[in-house]
């Protein structure tokens, strides 16, 4: 990120964006929308953040496309945020963890996003893969969606909030990194950007912060240092449709990435 700047890009490729480009909602529209991405951004965004499910859509085929984009953005010096979600038993969750953590898989990348909402204990696996192959995890926590709240907000009864909890755990995950001298360790939490003022958690989780939200869910980076205080410094923000939306021009996507990049770093600095 000091090199690359300040910003995570998500590929999601909608059925309205497809059309937006002038393309066919099939395979087709599909593998040149995804290609014109990583050919624009590869080389030059820090991070990039394909959203499974608009591959997963059209089967097989889909998938092929993603593995194809995962090895291409990694080629190119771009860390990849495997964006699939998955959360479940344990025993099931090392199938899902060897899927995108594991070196030889198919869809290797660098970090997945993970659901802890079958109780972070579940997720166990995939941080005991995570350390082994040297990738990482952002949990959600805080999500940048309205409904979230019913789940992440609910109070347990000692005191603190399912969320809380959840970044209290992340915190014990990433010590013993900090500990033998990391920076930041590899267990990241996803917070939304939308949330507003989050001085009531505590956000020093000791890793990354992915955080969701800006552009079509209406933040944007002046708000970061608002929403998470001191911890802005950790915030890896992730921009998928205001961006994407500049395609398919490759210049045009790469001016708009670009403009987020600064306005976050401007954000962070000022
Ligand atoms: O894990 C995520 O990335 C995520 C968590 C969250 O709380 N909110 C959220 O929007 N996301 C993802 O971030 C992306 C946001 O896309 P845009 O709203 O188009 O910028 C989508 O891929 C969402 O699935």
């Amino acid at each position: 990120m000091d090199a690359r700047g300040p910003l995570c890009v998500g590929i999601d490729p909608h059925a309205a964006l497809l059309a937006a480009w002038g393309l066919d909602d099939d395979v087709r529209g599909l593998e040149t929308f995804t290609r014109t991405v990583v050919e624009a951004l590869a080389d030059r965004v820090a991070v990039v953040k394909p959203q499974s499910a608009f591959f997963e859509r059209f089967g097989s085929r889909g998938i092929a496309v993603l593995e194809t984009a995962v090895a291409e953005l990694r080629r190119a010096g771009a860390l990849v945020v495997m964006d699939a979600k998955r959360g479940d038993v344990g025993s099931t969750m090392a199938a899902y963890a060897e899927t995108y953590l594991r070196p030889d898989a198919p869809l290797f990348s660098d970090a997945l996003t993970v659901s802890p909402y079958l109780g972070y204990g579940s997720l166990a696996p995939a941080a005991e893969l995570a350390r082994e192959s040297g990738t990482g995890l952002f949990v959600l926590a805080l999500t940048s969606n309205p409904e979230g709240a019913e789940v992440q907000r609910a109070v347990r009864e000692d005191g603190r909030s399912v969320g809380a909890t959840m970044l209290a755990r992340l915190a014990a995950e990433n010590a013993r990194e900090l500990a033998a001298g990391a920076p930041l360790g590899s267990f990241g939490a996803v917070v939304g950007a939308t949330l507003g003022d989050l001085s009531s958690f505590d956000l020093a989780v000791g890793g990354p912060l992915l955080a969701p939200g800006i552009g079509a869910q209406g933040a944007t980076p002046a708000d970061l240092p608002a929403v998470f205080g001191a911890a802005v410094r950790n915030v890896v923000p992730n921009v998928s449709r205001a961006v994407l939306r500049h395609g398919p021009d490759p210049a045009a996507l790469r001016a708009a990435a670009e403009r987020y990049a600064e306005e976050v770093r401007a954000a962070v600095a000022g």
